[in-house]
């Protein structure tokens, strides 16, 4: 049975007459490609990573698993080709899941004018060209009864540098609320981002491969960040991961490193960095103590 997915986060959403994406009970996500050259882009991104030996087994884990694509009968009613993908959430109850879009500059070298303009515009607006990356969206499980903290696009498209830092604390706090001027606790830092398996440690892998990697540019693409609260209070060993996705502007890397993902994901580094040793953790040889 085909349906829209329970835990999407940022990007365009299936409705009424709305293209978006779709999900079944086999752990399946169906992205319909999107116009213009971006599905047919992502779609061949897809296929030219799954089938690339110069990228090493410990980076493919970081991306969804890919099963080709598939015309099939859209959340419009009308028949549109998809990608076929895991579904990321499909083996999580209440995941608390961030989608970042890493990059001060969101548009690939063959962009035209139109376009550059678009996105400089948004990325102005927003924290990209601030920080190097900026938040698309994110929901926050806090429990059975009031469900899920998840503010609204207009809201996550106003924040600020400042803004930004308090919702990655409140991304692991046990008391997250729709107004950015309470204390979070940070409750569940440690869990979620620290340890040898959080989410620091494997932002880490990642950009030891970016620091080498030149075969792609990963032009406006997420990292999206998940975690299950109740298996961090129940004790379990991590379980937070850290994904990437959204290729529909992936280029080349013609044997230059990927300095603008790079830059981004430092600069995210830093910040999840900070939480930490604000939490008591302490920094040695640029790595965290946790
Ligand atoms: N493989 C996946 N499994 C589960 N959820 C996913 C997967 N891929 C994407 N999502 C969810 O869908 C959202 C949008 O994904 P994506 O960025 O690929 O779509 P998009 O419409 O291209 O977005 P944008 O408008 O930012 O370009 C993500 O934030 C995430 O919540
Ligand atoms: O961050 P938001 O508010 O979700 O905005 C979307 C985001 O910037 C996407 O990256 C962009 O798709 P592309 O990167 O593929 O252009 C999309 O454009 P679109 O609405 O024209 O598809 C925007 O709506």
């Amino acid at each position: 049975m085909l349906k829209i997915p329970d835990h999407q986060v940022a990007g365009h959403e299936a409705g009424a007459g709305k293209l978006g994406p779709l999900v079944d009970d086999s752990g399946r996500f169906y992205k319909p490609l999107q116009s213009g050259k971006r599905g047919a882009e992502e779609a061949a991104f897809y296929e030219s990573f799954s089938s690339n030996t110069k990228v090493p087994e410990h980076i493919r884990k970081y991306f969804p698993t890919y099963y080709g694509t598939k015309v099939m009968k859209a959340s419009t009613g009308v028949e549109h080709p998809h990608i076929v993908l895991q579904d990321l959430a499909s083996t999580r109850v209440n995941p608390s899941i961030m989608d970042i879009k890493i990059g001060s500059r969101t548009w690939g070298p063959e962009a035209s004018d139109a376009y550059i303009a678009k996105c400089l515009e948004r990325d102005r607006e927003s924290t990209s060209v601030t920080l190097g990356f900026r938040l698309s969206g994110l929901q926050v499980f806090i429990n059975n009864e009031s469900g899920f903290y998840k503010p609204n696009r207009d809201f996550i498209h106003k924040i600020g540098p400042d803004d930004v830092r308090v919702i990655l604390r409140k991304f692991v706090s046990s008391n997250p609320s729709e107004k950015l001027d309470t204390a979070p606790d940070c409750s569940l830092a440690s869990s979620v981002y620290g340890g040898t398996n959080g989410i620091l440690a494997q932002l880490l892998e990642l950009k030891a491969w970016f620091e080498d990697q030149t075969i792609y540019h990963f032009n406006a693409c997420s990292v999206l960040f998940m975690f299950e609260k109740g298996l961090v209070l129940n004790g379990a060993s991590s379980n937070a991961e850290v994904k990437l996705i959204d290729f529909a502007h992936v280029t080349e890397g013609k044997g230059v490193i990927d300095h603008n993902f790079l830059g981004g994901l430092c600069s995210l580094i830093k910040f999840i960095s900070d939480i930490l040793e604000t939490m008591g953790h302490t920094a040695t040889n640029g790595q965290l103590e946790v």
